[in-house]
């Protein structure tokens, strides 16, 4: 499903953000990544999304080498690839039915099939009934669930989501969790960057470890399982140090970062459709 040979990204201001990582995650799996701020988490998820590019190494995802996908293709290859972020990236002036059936416009895909689609989303995130609400109507927890709706209305095979419980209480983050864990269930591939020590501690599903750009762990669920929960008071520390560190990201990367992550803003993706983005 998801293949890594020896990928490197460097990005323009000669940062490397990933070096020589090696990858292999199945179809039908579910995975966290994690590391501290800085590991190359959200760069890894960005070349999965075609966001951006290895500047080294073979990347495969949902079967298709990433370098045979020209930009022309990029839609297309998206739209197997369900995306899931911390922040949501609702549209605020449109309603919960609008957000959703987006993707779908997007595609193409006529209005009664549309319809069908977005309830089914909405259903199985707990929503059903709230087509006609803004987002601003909905709590913070609610919202997200809109985001994996969102996520999950062209049915992708594989579902990545970036930090997708920064922003919840406990179990808000739990209950997100388990939508996702039921999505796995009935195959979906999910991978999962987080720092969010309660889900690690209560999903012990297989564990990717990067630091520094490099593999620095690959636990099996087996082997999480049978491990003794994360020690908060050390990991917390770890990640309180991260955020008092300003080397990893300098003022300029985060510039710049904003940038190609722009390209999946719903926005954005509807004038790359209609080929007004430049
Ligand atoms: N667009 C960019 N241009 C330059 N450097 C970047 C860019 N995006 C990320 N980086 C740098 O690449 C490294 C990895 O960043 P990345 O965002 O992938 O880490 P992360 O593990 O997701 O961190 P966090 O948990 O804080 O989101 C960092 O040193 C960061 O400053």
């Amino acid at each position: 499903m998801i293949r890594l040979d020896h990928v490197f990204k460097r990005y323009p201001n000669g940062r490397e953000a990933l070096s020589d990582l090696s990858l292999d995650i199945a179809a039908g799996e579910i995975a966290f990544l994690t590391g501290h701020s800085g590991a190359g988490k959200s760069s890894l998820l960005k070349l999965i999304a075609l966001i951006e590019r290895p500047s080294r190494g073979r990347l495969i995802v949902n079967g298709q080498n990433v370098a045979g996908v020209s930009r022309s293709r990029i839609p297309a290859f998206r739209r197997r690839i369900g995306m899931v972020f911390q922040d949501h990236k609702l549209l605020h002036d449109r309603t919960i039915y609008d957000n959703v059936a987006l993707p779908l416009i997007v595609a193409g895909i006529g209005g009664k099939e549309i319809g069908r689609r977005v309830r089914a989303a909405l259903d199985q995130v707990g929503l059903l009934g709230r087509e006609h609400s803004v987002p601003l109507e909905l709590s913070t927890g609610e919202q997200q669930r809109v985001g994996i709706a969102r996520a999950v209305v062209s049915k992708p095979p594989l579902l990545i989501a970036d930090e997708p419980t920064g922003n919840l209480d406990p179990d808000l983050s739990l209950e997100v969790m388990n939508i996702f864990r039921r999505f796995n269930e009935v195959g979906v591939t999910v991978l999962i960057a987080s720092h969010d020590l309660l889900l690690l501690e209560h999903f012990p599903v297989r564990r990717i470890r990067l630091e520094a750009g490099r593999l620095a762990g690959d636990s099996p669920a087996h082997v999480i399982a049978s491990e003794p929960p994360p020690n908060p008071m050390s990991e917390q520390a770890a990640l309180r140090n991260d955020a008092l560190r300003t080397d990893t990201h300098p003022p300029a990367a985060i510039a710049r970062d904003s940038g190609p992550a722009n390209l999946l803003d719903p926005r954005k993706l509807i004038e790359q459709n209609e080929g007004t983005a430049p």
